[in-house]
């Protein structure tokens, strides 16, 4: 079994990489927000108004604990990494690849990415949420891959180098 787990701060591409990635290896696409969005029968926004951060959470965290997939390219949400449930099962069935971003670089985009809806508590800033979840992305990472300064395509020859090099995992189960 083979697949790759996309994680990152929200806007750093993990949807818009997935995909052409998908494309150029001959893999399935798996974006799991519109899994989640599938499964509940409500858009991500009325999720987390009606359920709370921790609610969204919550689901967010069995939706992606229970993916089923094989030659998948796998775009999570960014907020996968509270789930830890969720990362090992994706850990399990896949090498997980963190797209990383500097914070300065990630405030220019998200200004022009509102209204996807982050899952942020009360009072926290983007840059709390920076600092709260880099460890977290670390942490579950197999792959690291610095986009910074890097269109869509450079980013995803880099992620293919870094498989080429056998720098990730193989899992059977
Ligand atoms: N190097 C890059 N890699 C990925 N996306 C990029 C890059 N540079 C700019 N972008 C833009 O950033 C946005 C990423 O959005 P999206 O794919 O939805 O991110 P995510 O799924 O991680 O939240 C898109 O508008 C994309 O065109
Ligand atoms: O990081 C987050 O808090 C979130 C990111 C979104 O996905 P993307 O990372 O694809 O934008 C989506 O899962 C949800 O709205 C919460
Ligand atoms: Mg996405």
């Amino acid at each position: 079994m083979h697949n790759i787990v996309l994680i990152g701060m929200p806007g750093v591409g993990k949807s818009t990489v997935g995909v052409i990635l998908a494309k150029i290896l001959g893999y399935q696409f798996v974006d799991a927000d519109i899994l989640i969005q599938e499964q509940e029968g409500r858009l991500l926004s009325e999720i987390i108004s009606e359920e709370g951060v921790d609610g969204f959470v919550a689901i967010e965290n069995r939706v992606n604990g229970s993916i089923e997939a094989d030659r998948t390219v796998i775009a999570t949400g960014g907020s996968v990494v509270y789930g830890k449930e969720a990362m090992e099962h994706l850990g399990r069935i896949g090498t997980v690849v963190y797209l990383k971003l500097s914070y300065e670089e990630l405030a220019k985009r998200l200004s022009n990415i509102k209204g996807r809806g982050v899952v942020l508590r009360e009072d926290q800033t983007l840059m709390d949420l920076y600092e709260e979840r880099t460890p977290l992305y670390e942490k579950y990472a197999d792959i690291v891959v610095d986009e910074e300064g890097l269109g869509v395509e450079e980013t995803i020859e880099g992620i293919i180098e870094k498989m080429d090099e056998g720098l990730y995992k193989r899992t059977d189960c």
